[in-house]
């Protein structure tokens, strides 16, 4: 039968990347979804405005809702400092898969964390399971219909800390209106958008950075 996108993604970055070398992985995967196949990566453009947002903050804790195949995963994990964790959660058994050949592919295990389950049921867990205080960068790429909930479930588990950052990608497209109107208008966050584009294509959409206040 036909293979998956994230199977020919996994393809790509076996005989196009250098293993253990994450700047390579990240430029095969670019490269495939422009000019081959597109595919729901957060992409060059809106992955360099997340490489600054990580690269100014130098975070010890982060947490990524939505692996798919890794590549933000990847982008993320190659700028964190030695003991420095990334904890990423999947729901897609698929996707996971796939997601943990890409992280080893880079070299990248070792500051990893791959969870296959429902943010819902892993977020109130985080503190007992993984030995977590708080985080220091949250990144939101997965249902759209979550980013909101899961904000509400992160403070409520005294996961955030007065300067903890979130930044959701898609705020535009498709589009996370409740969650945006929540950090712009809640007296708990100073938000800023950064306008960019849908990965490897022309229509608009743009990342939020929110600073939880405490
Ligand atoms: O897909 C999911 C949910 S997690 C991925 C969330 N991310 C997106 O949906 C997402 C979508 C788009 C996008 C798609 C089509 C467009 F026309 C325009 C934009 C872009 C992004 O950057 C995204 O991050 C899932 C989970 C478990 C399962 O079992 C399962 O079958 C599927
Ligand atoms: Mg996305």
């Amino acid at each position: 039968t036909r293979s998956t996108r994230p199977q020919r993604l996994l393809k790509v970055v076996q005989k196009h990347a250098t293993r253990g070398d994450p700047q390579s992985v990240i430029s095969a995967i670019d490269h495939f979804c422009r000019h081959s196949e597109w595919a729901m990566n957060v992409g060059d453009e809106k992955g360099s405005i997340l490489d600054s947002v990580v690269s100014e903050l130098n975070p010890e804790k982060v947490l990524e809702l939505g692996t798919y195949c890794g590549y933000s995963t990847v982008r993320i994990a190659r700028l964190l400092p030695p003991g420095a964790r990334l904890i990423t959660l999947e729901f897609n058994a698929d996707y996971a898969a796939i997601a943990r050949q890409v992280i080893a592919w880079a070299g990248l295990e070792d500051k990893v964390q791959l969870v296959e389950g429902a943010s819902e049921d892993w977020i109130p867990r985080m503190k007992e399971h993984f030995g977590i205080e708080t985080f220091d960068f949250v990144f939101l790429d997965h249902w759209k219909d979550r980013y909101l909930p899961d904000t509400k479930l992160m403070e409520d588990c005294g996961l955030l800390r007065k300067g903890t950052v979130l930044l959701a990608d898609n705020v535009i497209c498709p589009g996370v209106p409740d969650y945006l109107e929540y950090v712009r208008n809640s007296l708990s966050y100073k938000s800023y958008y950064f306008k960019s584009h849908l990965e490897y294509t022309k229509a608009e959409d743009g990342l939020e950075k929110s600073v939880f206040l405490g």
